[in-house]
């Protein structure tokens, strides 16, 4: 164990379990405005997301969107040779994004902020109180749990004993694999699978659900399955594995029916569940094997206990984990404010087309009754993406509330789709009237005027 910053008694204001995202947050902001504040991490500070996870995929998405565009070079600008490389996207991952996964910044951070850092794994043993490896510190007014997620491996016979891939192994390769298969269609799947797709790993993609983002709307799943089959990617949607085997340096996966894919490297991706294991959260009076921790829209879990971020299973996104960091920070601190609000929860998927949406989706919307109209409109058939032409697959699907003629949900899908929901996000987060979004001007040729059609065709 080794600490940081720590020095005094073993009793201090709060202790935050987990020093990810949202537990820096908390602690971080807790600091500042004076608590003793005791921040825990096993690991390294920062979590899942600058390490292995956000920051490090985004860095290969980023190098993967490089190729692609050179390679819509021909036909539109000329001729353009393009050899991939995937060192520098390694090199960059190792020394920009984590300085070799290195957290010293990070802890410096918090303890410049006047927290206390200590390096371990931290175990609640009564409520206010938290062993961490054998010492017990006592929290006058309480502890954050803030320990994220780990991958959930599917229970496919064979899985547990190979060398599969994880999100930390797919983000930290040192080099592209010749041919990679993964486990699972969701954002993870999709987005690693295009880009290492696209630095030459044949990739074959097995989603169990009928269609990849299964959470998202079909129609922009439909787009992005569309996309990487033409980018070469092998998606094979609706098909259950029911044995892994690895053999002579190869995985050999089997599906239902019969058929054996093989990949040197298998990514499994089919989705996290809330680190809870061994936390001691019954201490608190919570289940332990509940899938997540329930809180309240002031991120109360417990007397003298908050959570946050991945583990409280609102969508594990690292602006859900910032946001309810905040909206801890304020109620520990007893200063005012709204209660968490998840109307209009954006996310984004960074395949190219990139996937944005927030709010309700067409199905959601109907499973909660609501009197669903939609609209949509295909980014191609717009000014600014018959001008971009190559490259240009993408739509915008509006879902809107007919009694109350407001958005509840949106999709935009496209290049920079994740900046054109921005528009769409005030709209479902402001409750604007449809009459007033339709009688807004649009910037011409901006994609985003692709949302003005899809108002158009909503009707
Ligand atoms: C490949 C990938 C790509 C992603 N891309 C995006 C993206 O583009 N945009 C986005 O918004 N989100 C993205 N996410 C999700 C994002 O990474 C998470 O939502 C975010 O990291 C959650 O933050 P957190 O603080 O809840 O948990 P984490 O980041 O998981 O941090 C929890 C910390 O708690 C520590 N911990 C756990 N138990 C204990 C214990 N008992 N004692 C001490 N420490 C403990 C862990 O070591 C960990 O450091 C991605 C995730 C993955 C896997
Ligand atoms: N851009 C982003 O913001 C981003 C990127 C990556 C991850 N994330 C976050 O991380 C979370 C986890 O990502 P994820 O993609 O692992 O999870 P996910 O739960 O979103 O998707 C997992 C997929 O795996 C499929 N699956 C489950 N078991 C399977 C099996 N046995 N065989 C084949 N397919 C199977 C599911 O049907 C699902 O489509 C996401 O929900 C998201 O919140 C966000």
């Amino acid at each position: 164990m080794t600490g940081s910053g720590h020095t005094g008694t073993d009793t201090v204001d709060v202790v935050v379990i987990g020093m990810g995202v949202g537990g820096e947050h908390v602690a971080g902001r807790l600091a500042e405005a004076g608590l003793a504040v005791l921040g825990v991490e096993a690991e390294l500070v920062g979590g899942e997301c600058p390490y292995w996870a956000c920051v490090p995929s985004k860095m290969m998405i980023r190098a993967g969107n490089l190729l692609a565009e050179a390679r819509r070079v021909p036909g539109m600008a000329g001729r353009a040779e393009v050899t991939a490389d995937f060192a520098p996207v390694a090199a960059r991952i190792r020394d920009e994004a984590t300085a070799d996964w290195d957290d010293a910044a990070a802890v410096e951070r918090f303890t410049g902020k006047g927290g206390r850092f200590l390096r371990g794994r931290a175990r609640l043993t009564g409520p206010r109180r938290v062993e961490v490896e054998g010492r017990t510190y006592t929290a006058r007014r309480g502890v954050v749990l803030a320990t994220g997620s780990r991958p959930r491996v599917p229970p496919v016979p064979g899985l547990a004993d190979v060398p599969y891939w994880t999100n930390r192994d797919a983000v930290s390769a040192k080099e592209a694999p010749p041919s990679l298969l993964v486990l699972g269609g969701g954002p993870i799947g999709a987005e690693l699978a295009q880009a290492y797709a696209r630095f030459g790993t044949a990739v074959t993609l097995v989603e169990a659900a009928d269609r990849l983002l299964s959470a998202e709307e079909p129609e922009a799943a439909e787009l992005v399955a569309g996309v990487l089959g033409r980018e070469g990617v092998d998606v094979r949607a609706g098909a259950r594995a029911t044995a892994v085997r690895h053999e002579g340096g190869e995985f050999r996966l089997t599906l239902e029916g019969g058929e054996e894919l093989t990949g040197r490297r298998l990514l499994v991706a089919t989705g996290r569940r809330a680190a809870l294991s061994g936390l001691g959260v019954e201490h608190l009076g919570l289940d332990p094997d509940a899938s997540a921790v329930e809180v309240d829209g002031r991120m109360r879990a417990a007397d003298a206990a908050w959570a946050v971020g991945d583990v409280t299973g609102h969508g594990a996104f690292t602006h859900v984990a910032m946001y309810q960091g905040e909206l801890a920070a304020r109620d520990i601190l007893g200063d005012p404010g709204p209660d968490a609000d998840y109307r209009a929860l954006p996310r984004v998927t960074f395949t190219d087309p990139e996937v944005g949406a927030v709010g309700l989706t067409e199905e959601a919307a109907r499973e909660r009754g609501v009197r669903v109209r939609t609209g949509l409109a295909r980014v191609p058939s717009s000014t600014r993406g018959w001008i971009h032409k190559a490259g240009n697959e993408g739509l915008v699907k509006l879902v809107a509330d007919a009694d109350r003629d407001v958005l509840v949900g949106a999709t935009s899908a496209g290049p920079m789709g994740g900046e054109v929901l921005y528009g769409l996000a005030v709209a479902v987060h402001a409750e604007v009237p449809l009459p007033r979004l339709r009688h807004m001007m649009y910037a011409y040729p901006t994609f985003h005027r692709t949302v003005e059609q899809a108002l158009q065709d909503l009707g």
